[in-house]
C-alpha cells in the first residue's frame, strides 16, 4: 500500500493529521454542550446545479456549479452563507460498520457528507486554507427495511462509474431530498477526514440517520477503487478511525 493509503502514515506527508482539531471524532451525548444561542440551519439549493457523478477512487462524488450563490447552506453555527460543490460517501465492508463519526458507541453503515464552502474567500482552495472556510453536512446511513426512496437515484448512477476516473452525466437533483425529517444536529470545529486533513471545517453531524436498504449499500460495494484496464480492488472501508478530541465541545 502507498504510504499515504493508511490513516496512521497521513501525518508523514500532512504533519496536520495529528493536529488537535481532527476528525472524525466519537460523539457521546453525556460530554456534549447545549448551546442554546444556536440557531436552525437551511439549505436552499438549486437542482439545476447539479453537474456530474464521478467515481474518484476514494469514494462516489456528486459535483454543483458553486460558480455563484446558486446552492447554499445558512444558519446552524455559519456566520453566513455557504456555497454547496459536491456530495460523497463512505461506507464499510458490511453492514455493521462504515461511518466515520461514531454516536455514543454507534457505527452506522455509512456516512454522505455534503460539502459547502465559504464564499468571503475567492475560491474553494482559498477557503480549504481558513478555519472558518468550509460547511460540511453529515448525515448517517442506516440499514433498514424502508429505504430512502430519493437514495434510488444516486444507486441507478453506480453502474456508470464502476471504476476510477468515470464520470456521468448527473442532471437536476436537489440533494435535500435525502435529508432525514428532524434537523436536529450537533457541531464541532474539525478537519478533512482524508489528506490534506486540513482543520478548515465546521462540521454539522444530523443526529437522524436516513434509511437505506442492504442491497442500496451493496451497490456503494460494488464500486472499484482502481481504473477500468486494472486489477479488480472493491472500493469499501473508505472511513478513517476517529480521532482524538482533546477539548474540542460538541454543541446540541
Ligand atoms: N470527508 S470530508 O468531507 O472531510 C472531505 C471532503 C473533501 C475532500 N477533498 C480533498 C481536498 C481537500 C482540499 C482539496 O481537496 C477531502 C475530505
Ligand atoms: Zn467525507
Amino acid at each position: 500500500m502507498s504510504v499515504c493509503a493508511r490513516p496512521d502514515q497521513w501525518h508523514k506527508n500532512y504533519p496536520i493529521a495529528k493536529g488537535r482539531h481532527q476528525s472524525p471524532i466519537e460523539i457521546n451525548n453525556k460530554e456534549v454542550h447545549y448551546d442554546r444561542s444556536l440557531l436552525p440551519w437551511f439549505a436552499s439549493y438549486d437542482p439545476c446545479a447539479a453537474k456530474t457523478i464521478l467515481n474518484n477512487g476514494k469514494t462516489c462524488r456528486v459535483v454543483f456549479d458553486d460558480s455563484f450563490d446558486r446552492s447554499v447552506l445558512r444558519g446552524g453555527p455559519l456566520p453566513g452563507v455557504y456555497r454547496l460543490r459536491q456530495l460523497h460517501f463512505h461506507w464499510g465492508s458490511s453492514d455493521d460498520h462504515g461511518s466515520e463519526h461514531v454516536v455514543n458507541g454507534v457505527r452506522y453503515a455509512g456516512e454522505l457528507h455534503l460539502l459547502h464552502w465559504n464564499p468571503k474567500y475567492s475560491n474553494y482552495l482559498d477557503a480549504v486554507r481558513r478555519t472558518d472556510g468550509i460547511a460540511v453536512l453529515a448525515i448517517f446511513l442506516q440499514v433498514g427495511k424502508t429505504p430512502k426512496p430519493e437514495m434510488k437515484r444516486i444507486l441507478e448512477e453506480i453502474n456508470a462509474i464502476k471504476t476510477k476516473g468515470k464520470e456521468a452525466p448527473f442532471p437536476n437533483f436537489d440533494p435535500s431530498v435525502l435529508f432525514p425529517k428532524s434537523h436536529d444536529y450537533w457541531t464541532y470545529h474539525g478537519s478533512f477526514t482524508t489528506p490534506p486533513c486540513e482543520e478548515c471545517i465546521t462540521w454539522i453531524v444530523l443526529r437522524e440517520p436516513i434509511i437505506v436498504s442492504s442491497d442500496q449499500m451493496a451497490k456503494l460495494r460494488s464500486l472499484s477503487k482502481n481504473a477500468e484496464n486494472e486489477p479488480d480492488l472493491p472500493l469499501v472501508d473508505n472511513w478513517r478511525p476517529t480521532q482524538p478530541r482533546y477539548f474540542r465541545m460538541v454543541f446540541v
